[in-house]
């Protein structure tokens, strides 16, 4: 008796796919969803996916077995198995090219985009994939199945019986396709293998594709790369749950309106970052021909946004004067619920402009310095209300970068804490909240990975080696690469002094006229001022040389592992002496800072994860190995909490934290 099958989610989801904690565990439990996917398309009954919310991953591919997909408008659909180093395994990759063509079906699997429902105005009615219907109450469509004629054939409706849909030049598309793949991929295995599993759709009949699908998503389930990616999933909503040692936690939150000050560079990505983000701003500059420069780089880059977004998604209101002002006038900031400071690094500027702040600013407002490494609670002792100051570290530029790092110092109360992570939010950016010290925990570990940087040119390398080995390590930019693009007369690396070696090069090169890109010069060079295409500089190399003999520095052959090593277990054995801090709160904190902020890649965890493969005896004993070749480079002596931690037997990234008896909190 009956007619119709419907299959829905509860609580307006329909599924988000398997649980991705299933994966890590070494005994996968259950039977595999592909079988059942198939079993669903074989039913003599039709059944119908109701979509609500999101189809994802193994969702999706459940709706892919029905026969008939309905979806609700707000629906939002997609394969992001790639996201997590894995592809579509449950005979999606072969399903999804029959249905939606190679084209859109590549463009999905290798990239995991989630779609949103445009319904265009003349809707094809006949196109039933992400048919627009509204399902104000799921039983009622089922009482009524008014989709299905009677006695359709249910053949046609099996996507495993219907033919990948030709294209004319079907080799050179997918040869064109592959190139594209693989450059976004940045030493990423999946988007490949994803590529490879469509591909056989087009060349093989639908069991044989399915047979080649598991074989790729076996190699992928067991690479190290795919651990990494699920980590680094759950690493970004574990630093959601933000706590500090003095115990304020995440449980609290509140929202704002607020308003930035200072458009300097950064400034101006702040602006267009709250604007995207539809939170009223008043950009606010010192006099009125910067703000006008101001204005005019933030409606340009506004402009841009609005022209990326998807048509038919809401547009940008910006030149609404409700939702974007440009002032000169300190006194606009009455009103205000927040305020982000983002002038020049120069403290007795920035004390100045809180002292001022706190005076003007009604009781209740939060006052946020966009410092990237100065003392919160010096800015804070400016003002009469340190508990609501607080450190939003921006990353350049700050309307792409995901990462908002913040720093709470020692009077900052937990709801301004919450507020700044509800501002992370609502900007769609990753929030990480951190404790209060030069550099905080970002900039912190990046000052060794840059001193060993410069380190390894004095005693033989090359910019371009150096950028070279990172880069094939999966960085999109090396160091020398990344200072020419700041610009080398922006914060150098912390010079030691005091009997600890430090490194006058880069401001040598500075006084050479050499500030990188800006000037068409720098550890590189380029085609003009401005330029962006880097080429080794013979200027540099003899520079290099004669430094060297100036100083009498014996130059030797570096080979990549050590340039690899020196750089990035200096980087992470700072990270070990911020955890034993209580800087951050965990591993993950500074993963999740490194793959959002500073470029790490994101398939080998973040630099904490990613010691924790190498080893940490096996850190240890080369950072001790270094620091013997280089006793005045206090970057390179073991961190004490990494020597507990091998001398505890190698404990799991997971359990590390345990082992700290109380963090010798600084704050
Ligand atoms: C066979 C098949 O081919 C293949 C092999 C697969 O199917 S592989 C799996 C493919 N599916 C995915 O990749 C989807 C991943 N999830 C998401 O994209 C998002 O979660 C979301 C669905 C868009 C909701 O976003 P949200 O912002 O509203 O909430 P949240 O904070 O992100 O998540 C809320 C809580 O749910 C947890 N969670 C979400 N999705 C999960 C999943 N797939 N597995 C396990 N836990 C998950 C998450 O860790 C958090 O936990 P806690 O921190 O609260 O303890």
């Amino acid at each position: 008796s009956v007619k119709a099958v419907m299959i829905c989610g509860e609580n307006g989801k329909f599924s988000a796919g398997a649980d991705i904690k299933g994966f890590s565990s070494p005994k996968r439990r259950g039977i595999a969803l592909g079988p059942i996917v198939s079993l669903i398309e074989r039913s003599e009954k039709p059944v119908v996916a109701a979509i609500e919310g999101v189809a994802l991953g193994g969702g999706l591919e459940v709706a892919l077995g029905c026969h008939y997909r309905i979806a609700h408008v707000k629906a939002r659909m997609g394969l992001p198995e790639v996201t997590i180093g894995l592809l579509p395994g449950a005979e999606g990759t072969q399903r999804l090219p029959r249905l939606v063509g190679v084209p859109a079906a590549l463009d999905m699997i290798t990239t995991g985009k989630v779609l949103c429902l445009v319904i265009p105005p003349a809707w094809p009615k006949t196109h039933e994939f992400l048919l627009p219907m509204y399902l104000p109450d799921v039983d009622a469509l089922f009482c009524n199945s008014i989709f299905l004629p009677p006695g359709q054939p249910l053949g046609p409706r099996r996507l495993s019986l219907k033919p990948v849909p030709k294209l004319p030049n079907m080799e050179a598309f997918l040869s064109e396709a592959l190139v594209k793949v693989k450059k976004q991929a940045h030493g990423c295995l999946a988007p490949e293998l994803c590529f490879q599993a469509v591909k056989a759709a087009t060349e093989q009949p639908f069991a044989d594709g399915v047979r080649r699908e598991q074989e790729l998503f076996n190699v992928l389930l067991t690479s190290g790369q795919a651990q990494a990616l699920q980590y680094a999933f759950f690493a970004e909503r574990a630093v959601q749950k933000w706590t500090t040692p003095s115990g304020a936690s995440w449980k609290i939150s509140d929202s704002v309106s607020l308003l930035s000050l200072g458009l300097g560079t950064m400034g101006r990505g702040i602006v267009t970052s709250l604007v995207k983000a539809k939170i009223p701003v008043v950009a606010l500059e010192q006099d009125l021909e910067y703000l006008n420069m101001g204005r005019k780089a933030v409606m340009f880059l506004l402009e841009r946004e609005a022209m990326k977004m998807e048509q038919g998604a809401q547009t940008l209101d910006f030149h609404n004067p409700a939702r974007l002002q440009f002032t000169v006038d300190f006194d606009v900031l009455r009103d205000v619920d927040l305020v982000i400071e983002a002038v020049f690094e120069n403290m007795a500027l920035k004390k100045e402009i809180f002292h001022k702040l706190s005076r003007i600013c009604k009781p209740g407002a939060f006052l946020c310095t966009n410092t990237s490494a100065l003392n919160i609670n010096e800015i804070a002792s400016a003002t009469s209300r340190p508990q609501q100051v607080i450190g939003t570290h921006f990353f350049s530029p700050a309307h792409v970068m995901k990462l908002l790092e913040i720093i709470y110092g020692h009077h900052t109360s937990p709801t301004t804490i919450a507020t700044a992570m509800q501002l992370a939010k609502v900007l769609k950016k990753v929030g990480v909240v951190v404790g209060n010290c030069f550099g905080f925990a970002g900039n912190r570990m990046m000052f060794p990975y840059a001193q060993q940087a410069v380190f390894l040119l004095e005693e033989g390398s090359r910019p371009e080696a150096v950028d070279q080995v990172i880069e094939d390590f999966g960085f999109r930019i090396g160091p020398f690469r990344m200072s020419d693009l700041a610009g080398l007369d922006v914060g150098t690396p912390a010079r030691q002094r005091h009997g600890h070696r430090y490194s006058p090069l880069p401001d040598l090169l500075c006084e050479n006229g050499r500030f990188g890109q800006k000037t068409g010069k720098g550890w590189y060079q380029y085609e003009k001022a401005g330029g962006r295409t880097a080429k080794p500089d013979p200027w540099l190399h003899s520079f290099l040389s004669q430094y060297r003999d100036t100083h009498r520095i014996k130059t030797r052959f570096i080979d990549q592992e050590e340039i690899l090593e020196r750089c990035l277990f200096s980087l992470i054995n700072e990270g070990f002496d911020i955890l034993a801090e209580g800087i951050a709160s965990g591993p993950e904190h500074l993963d999740v800072i490194y793959i959002n902020g500073y470029g790490w890649p994101k398939h080998r965890g973040g630099p904490m994860f990613y010691a924790s493969t190498v080893g940490l005896s096996r850190i240890l004993a080369k950072l001790q190995k270094y620091s013997e070749a280089h006793p005045d480079v206090p970057g390179l002596q073991p961190s004490a909490f990494l020597k507990k931690l091998v001398a505890m037997g190698n404990p799991p990234l997971k359990e590390w934290m345990s082992y700290l008896s109380r963090p010798n909190n600084k704050l």
